[in-house]
């Protein structure tokens, strides 16, 4: 019985780039998830080991940061074509280069130049307890995700022997807002009072020059607290989805903060409540 090598690729999947193009205050950001796949002469590295005729997937990675930089992101379609393109035309041992690229759309939130949110991601929610004499009602949303590409800080923190964050003035601040909000007029607009609700949030997210995701996080529970009479807690937990300036330096390129890793985990999750002092607490309400 004879056994053969049948078709295969290999290459860089879900490589996450963020480019942010500046133009004063007003940035333009692309957000692409980028795989790439190469498949040519590599009998040799399946059946001996042989890896003479393999660009690393490493490298693949790397060349997507740098083209990045170098020729920016017209569209996931030409990003493609000059991916794709390079590495036929650059190794001979690679006869086929497939890439395929998602691309995220942002909408603007008008408060800044630098402030968006990802289209069409949230879920409403809403949590209904009564037990027979009090009835609580808790709005939500989850899944709203935002990025500021400019206008935040981060530094000024303890550092330990295991600290190596470099302290930043210049950051992406990007997160996923899951909010909840206790009512206490259950004869509120409930449509009305949703939307309000997520204005006042991103509105509070784009607004707030941020020294920490903490700090946001309470200007937002805050901001819906102070035009919403009829709300008395605000629950947010928020992931800081990290964006890291990818270092070009080995490519001879420069970033001046344009090129980012949108890096999916681990990260950090930032998790609070801010309330009314004067109302009391109804951990019923949560059950
Ligand atoms: O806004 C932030 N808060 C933190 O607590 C933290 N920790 C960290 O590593 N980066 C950040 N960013």
């Amino acid at each position: 019985m004879g056994i053969t090598l049948g078709p295969n690729q290999y290459g860089k999947a879900e490589t996450r780039v963020v480019r942010v193009n500046r133009h004063g205050d007003h940035h333009e950001i692309k957000d692409l998830n980028v795989s790439v796949a190469l498949s040519g002469e590599m009998t040799a590295v399946h059946l001996t080991g042989d890896n003479a005729a393999v660009l690393p997937t490493d490298t693949q990675k790397n060349t997507v940061f740098a083209f990045a930089r170098e020729h920016g992101i017209a569209s996931a379609e030409a990003f493609g074509l000059l991916l794709a393109r390079h590495f036929v035309r650059s190794q001979p041992t690679v006869h086929r280069a497939r890439v395929s690229v998602e691309e995220y759309a942002w909408d603007r939130i008008p408060v800044t130049g630098h402030s968006f949110v990802r289209r069409g991601q949230e879920v409403r929610t809403a949590r209904v307890a009564h037990d027979g004499e009090r009835t609580h009602v808790v709005s939500g949303l989850r899944d709203l995700t935002v990025l500021n590409s400019a206008g935040s800080e981060f530094w000024g923190f303890l550092k330990d022997e295991y600290t190596t964050l470099p302290e930043t003035r210049d950051r992406i601040l990007a997160t996923v807002v899951n909010a909840e909000w206790r009512h206490t007029d259950l004869g509120t607009a409930w449509d009305t009072s949703y939307g309000t609700v997520r204005g006042l949030l991103l509105e509070a997210f784009a607004g707030t020059h941020s020294l920490s995701l903490q700090q946001t996080l309470y200007a937002m529970g805050r901001r819906v607290l102070e035009e919403c009479p009829s709300i008395c807690e605000v629950r947010l937990s928020m992931p800081n989805k990290h964006h890291f300036a990818v270092d070009l330096e080995a490519f001879g390129l420069d970033n001046p903060n344009e090129v980012f890793h949108a890096a999916d985990r681990p990260y950090g999750l930032i998790e609070g409540s801010v309330l009314r002092d004067d109302v009391p607490a109804a951990e019923e309400a949560w059950w």
